[in-house]
């Protein structure tokens, strides 16, 4: 396969497919029917909803050049008229195939998994290279960030072409250090394979997704893909070495020879000495090569500590010095919709928003505040609509547990009836769990019960903007804004 066609018109070597020696002619690459353009390379692949190579046929019509699918779809694609590229794992393949069509990509990439703190960990190496003086970007649930602007882009892990593309652009604006969330899904998709990712970070993991993966095992052997094929031979791992799968963790990169940074009470390379919750931030103690650190996080919680102290690990992974790592920590800006201190309500008591939407994510998140809160907690959570619905009744029962008040509202239901969501969540903890559905109104209950040192979170939203009502054709996207429900709650002024 030949590099460095730079997104343009070019000959596409595709020998590896045993189709000859000839070049094939491509102008881009698609994995949509719909997005097909004349001399496209069409990817068909066998989805979770529908199968792609039923489309094979209206994309070789739009203009489809040659086909990536399995070897089974040989027959239509060249009864259709384009060249088959077939493979056992055709998503592989199509991303090996691409990558090198979109170069040249920033140099350094390297990629977050876990189920809960990516978008924290990416946005924290992003501001961390940033004060080092790197032209950064961060992709994931956020969207794509730089240092002047944000651009959503809806999942967190993008589509491979999606991801290529931007890639591609982000480098044509002088960006050099880009760090992404590679999500479980997008794993096993293979949304993100291709280029060159020279560190990989496992933050955690809980329950969640499984709606998606067959079991815990499954899930976690999607994430670990990071470690077993995404990372460079030669690459890095960086784990967070205290939670109950870290050991698993540390396993497959130990297997795969990569340079393992441990980070954590439990690490070996950072090594997390004392914790000093404070006001408005905390102190860390910490050791690395021998030295003894104090870091002034301007950030609260135990899982904010987490998070910063991964994306320090990939800081020196990409071979910042730790002097410059260390320090950036005591400048970290706070992460939109992470422990967002949003509105403070007539009686003086603050507001938090929060993406907490795992059991384990609203647990960390209640725990994170609880050191702050003189008089009560309360909470405001729900659980989305078509998700893992095995993760309801375990947030209701550490919401009805470890919180005062706890108010079970709605959070995208998607195509899901919001009534039965809220009833599977109070199930985990009955007698202890208020219902109030309408979202505006719970976070307005909530913060009229608030009175001087109690606290709200509001959790489950974070940085969202909408409520999304509906799947498919049918889904609609209300607008709504957790920070500014909150605030109007309050009683603030826009
Ligand atoms: C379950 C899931 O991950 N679905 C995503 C995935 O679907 P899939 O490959 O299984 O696709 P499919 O819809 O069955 O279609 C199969 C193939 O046919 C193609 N197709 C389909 C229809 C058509 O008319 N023509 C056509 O060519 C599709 O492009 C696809 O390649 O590929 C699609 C195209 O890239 C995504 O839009 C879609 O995201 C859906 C909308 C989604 O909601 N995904 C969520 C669950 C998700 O991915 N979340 C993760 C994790 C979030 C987190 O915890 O951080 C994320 O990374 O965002
Ligand atoms: N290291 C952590 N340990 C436990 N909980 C965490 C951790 N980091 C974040 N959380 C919780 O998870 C929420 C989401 O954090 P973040 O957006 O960084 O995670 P994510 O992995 O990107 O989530 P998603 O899978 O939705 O993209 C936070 O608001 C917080 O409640
Ligand atoms: N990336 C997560 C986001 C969940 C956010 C929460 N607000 C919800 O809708 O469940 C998912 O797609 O499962
Ligand atoms: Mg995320």
């Amino acid at each position: 396969m030949q590099g460095g066609l730079g997104g343009k018109a070019g000959d596409l070597n595709v020998t590896g497919f045993g189709v000859g020696a000839g070049d094939v002619r491509v102008t881009g690459f698609a994995i949509d029917n719909r997005k097909v353009a004349p001399g496209n390379v069409f990817g068909a692949f066998v989805g979770a909803t529908v199968n792609g190579e039923d489309f094979i046929a209206d994309a070789v019509r739009a203009g489809a050049v040659a086909v990536v699918a399995r070897p089974e779809a040989r027959a239509v694609i060249e009864a259709a008229g384009a060249i088959a590229l077939v493979d056992d794992n055709p998503r592989r393949a199509f991303a090996r195939l691409a990558a090198p069509f979109y170069a040249p990509l920033p140099e350094t990439l390297v990629a977050v998994t876990g189920t809960n703190g990516k978008t924290s960990t990416v946005e924290m190496l992003r501001q961390i290279w940033r004060m080092a003086g790197h032209s950064a970007a961060s992709i994931g649930t956020l969207g794509i960030t730089t240092a002047d602007e944000t651009t959503y882009t809806g999942l967190t892990t993008p589509d491979i072409v999606t991801f290529l593309a931007n890639l591609a652009g982000l480098a044509r604006e002088g960006v050099s250090h880009v760090a992404y969330e590679a999500s479980s899904h997008g794993l096993s998709q293979y949304r993100s394979e291709g280029p060159r990712v020279m560190a990989g970070a496992f933050t955690n993991l809980s329950r969640d997704h499984l709606d998606y993966h067959a079991t815990m095992e499954d899930y976690f052997a999607a994430k670990m893909r990071l470690f077993d094929e995404v990372v460079v031979d030669g690459g890095s791992a960086v784990v967070w070495a205290d939670d109950v799968w870290s050991d698993r963790a540390i396993g497959h990169a130990r297997a795969r020879g990569l340079n393992l940074i441990t980070v954590g009470e439990g690490g070996e390379t950072i090594r997390l000495i004392r914790r000093e919750p404070g006001p408005l931030g905390q102190v860390l103690t910490v050791r690395h090569e021998g030295v003894e650190r104090r870091i002034s996080l301007p950030l609260i919680g135990a899982y904010q500590a987490a998070n910063a102290l991964v994306a320090a690990g990939l800081a020196l992974a990409s071979g910042l010095n730790p002097a410059q790592v260390f320090d950036a920590l005591g400048r970290l800006a706070p992460v939109r919709g992470r422990l967002e201190r949003a509105a403070i309500n007539a009686a003086g008591a603050p507001a938090y928003v929060d993406y907490a939407h795992t059991p384990d994510a609203l647990e960390a998140a209640i725990a994170a505040l609880r050191p702050h809160t003189k008089g009560r907690l309360i909470v405001v959570f729900g659980a989305g609509g078509d998700r893992d619905a095995g993760k309801r009744a375990p947030m209701g029962a550490i919401a009805g547990a470890q919180a005062d008040i706890a108010i079970v509202t709605d959070d995208n239901p998607r195509g899901e009836d919001p009534a039965a969501i809220r009833k599977a969540v109070i199930a985990g903890a009955p007698d202890r769990l208020i219902e109030i559905g309408d979202r505006r109104e719970a976070i307005f209950q909530g913060t009229a019960r608030a009175k001087r040192d109690d606290i709200l979170l509001i959790a489950g939203k974070g940085h969202e903007q909408g409520q999304i009502i509906g799947r498919g054709p049918d889904a609609r996207v209300l607008p709504f804004d957790d920070v500014t429900v909150a605030r109007e709650a309050a009683g603030e002024k826009m």
